[in-house]
């Protein structure tokens, strides 16, 4: 299995479970592996051939403008399954974080990884 990856990837989002991060955007990070084969995109040098990582970074961007989540978890699964079922990915690593959110540390978030690794 080959990874096409996206590493820190800001988006805009309401996500959290108080009423402020309801109410609030928030800048999450988000860094993706992408599990796909790109042995057909090696050799016909086609951008067709292959997961195209600003087409994903552009659609993510826009879905999560456009939701709520509670929590991180649920917007790690709602990207997973955008990736396995939208853009054909076999497995995926997703890891979310938010910024700042508690005093003396930096980052904190969620690792999942789903489908199928071969
Ligand atoms: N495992 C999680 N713990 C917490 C989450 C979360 O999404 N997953 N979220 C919060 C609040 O929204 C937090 O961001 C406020 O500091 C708390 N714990």
């Amino acid at each position: 299995m080959d990874i096409i990856f996206i590493d820190a990837l800001r988006a805009s989002t309401l996500i959290g479970i108080y009423p402020r991060e309801k109410a609030m955007p928030q800048t999450i990070e988000i860094s993706l592996q992408i599990g796909t084969s790109t042995a057909s995109a090696g050799a016909s040098d086609d951008i067709g051939d292959t997961i195209d990582y600003a087409t994903v970074a552009e659609r993510l961007r826009s879905e999560l403008a456009a939701r709520h989540f509670n929590l991180l978890e649920r917007l790690a699964e709602y990207v997973a399954t955008l990736l396995l079922e939208d853009f054909g990915a076999t497995w995926v690593r997703v890891s979310i974080a938010k910024l700042g959110m508690m005093s003396g540390v930096q980052r904190v978030g969620v690792v999942i990884e789903r489908g199928a690794a071969s």
